[in-house]
């Protein structure tokens, strides 16, 4: 078996910062580079001509996603430096024939992207027969944040066709060995190596898992505990840039510095600070829940203090975010426990029993149900829609990266205006 090429996708806007996650990339053992569909759609072919110039020996991969004019774009890709060229596999085939025979002419080759494809087998195999020389099974960004697996659909062409198999769509080292088990002859990965603070080291990282696939052992986990474990990784900050700024809850203040808390919400509506429902409903939760307690926007009494916090701490609740006032700061404070709140006071109310444990609330300022997922850490707390919760941690585990390589460049010596070239990207 031929060993298989890694292609990095160059999936970032900023032509400047492509050249050096290339090199970076290349030092680390990728073979292939891919001028991505950003970079195209952001620089045009100019990042093919700079990429050929940067590599003259590299085979380099223009993603042109081509759905039409085949022969024109193969033959602009081309003619800027690229060697191998990417249309849409759901193109028409008049447009397939189009770009194959262009590609002839100039000496290039074509790989077909089967993103969205209905029948992926049967079009793999069409696209065999109209000269196409590599598929690639990709499962697009947006696709993969819902938990669509491109492993899943190499598996399902492979040994279907017998030109080369790409595969491409949020890999890692552990999915990128399983890929060459599956039997891919190209893996593609854009995100864990640009996106990474320590470039060459990830692509070394991926270089490893594709020559020896026995060595990184797959992770089975389930839905709830990816979606902890992705949440874990980032911050609250992270997660509303990932949900367009949306899901902050405003005026709380952590009441511990350092601590964050995880978990899906037990909701509480409680009136005049009663604190019997925001106690018993301690009892109903799991470990790892977080309670989230209204107080009918009163700050001015506390339904919630330092024998309610011991108690959530010996059931293993992640934390605690009240639309209220809570008391015992200083006691809260030595455990360390995370607690989100509006105010403090000293004064608690009566243990009458008015409200409801798990009735859809709003807590400051947000609608929260039972079941939906809070991050709350030193910036503040955000909630999450239970139905969007493992995308939406997906997503910013992507934000966190993106915003890891940012900060590696602005170490390096590059002001944030001009990594993200932002007079460049004002709004017109
Ligand atoms: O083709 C891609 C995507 O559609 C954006 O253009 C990516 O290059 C491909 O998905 C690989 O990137 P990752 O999924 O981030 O590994």
């Amino acid at each position: 078996m031929t060993r298989p090429k890694l292609q990095v996708a160059l999936d970032i806007l900023e032509l400047h910062r492509a050249a050096q996650i290339a090199r970076e990339a290349v030092a680390g053992g990728a073979d292939w580079i891919e001028v991505g569909t950003p970079l195209i759609k952001s620089e045009g072919m100019a990042a093919v001509r700079e990429l050929r110039e940067a590599f003259p020996d590299h085979e380099i991969v223009a993603d042109m996603k081509i759905a039409d004019t085949g022969t024109m774009e193969v033959e602009m890709a081309a003619r800027a430096g690229a060697s191998i060229v990417c249309v849409l596999a759901d193109a028409d085939d008049t447009v397939i024939a189009e770009s194959v025979r262009a590609a002839r002419l100039y000496g290039v080759r074509i790989m077909a992207d089967l993103i969205n494809v209905a029948d992926p087998v049967r079009r793999a195999q069409e696209l065999e027969g109209l000269g196409v020389d590599i598929v690639n099974a990709h499962v697009g960004i947006d696709q993969q944040m819902i938990g669509k697996s491109s492993v899943d659909l190499l598996r399902s062409i492979a040994g279907e066709v017998s030109i080369p198999l790409a595969v491409a769509g949020g890999l890692d080292a552990s999915t990128a060995a399983q890929a060459v088990a599956a039997g891919a002859d190209i893996v593609i990965v854009g995100g864990w190596i640009v996106k990474a603070r320590d470039v060459e080291g990830s692509a070394q990282k991926i270089r490893a898992a594709l020559d020896d696939p026995s060595l990184v052992p797959p992770e089975k986990k389930s839905l709830d505990e990816e979606i902890r474990a992705l949440l874990t990784a980032v911050s609250a900050p992270n997660v509303t840039d990932a949900m367009h700024r949306k899901g902050a809850m405003n005026g709380l203040f952590p009441l511990t510095m350092g601590v964050k808390a995880v978990g899906p919400a037990v909701t509480v509506q409680t009136f005049g600070g009663d604190w019997a429902k925001p106690v018993e409903a301690i009892d109903l939760c799991r470990p790892g829940d977080i309670l989230v307690i209204n107080n009918d926007g009163r700050t001015e009494i506390a339904p919630w203090g330092e024998l309610a916090t011991h108690s959530a701490k010996n059931q293993g609740i992640s934390g605690v975010v009240i639309d209220g006032a809570v008391r015992d700061v200083d006691d809260i404070r030595a455990m360390k426990y995370p607690l989100f709140a509006r105010a403090c006071v000293p004064n608690a109310g009566e243990a009458k029993g008015f409200g409801e444990i798990n009735a859809e609330i709003t807590c400051c300022g947000q609608q929260v149900r039972p079941g939906d997922w809070i991050i709350a850490d030193e910036s503040g707390a955000v909630v999450i829609p239970k139905e969007r919760a493992y995308e939406v941690a997906r997503r910013a585990l992507e934000v966190k990266k993106m915003e890891d390589r940012v900060r590696e460049e602005i170490e390096r010596g590059s002001t944030l205006a001009q990594v993200q070239e932002l007079y460049k990207w004002e709004k017109r």
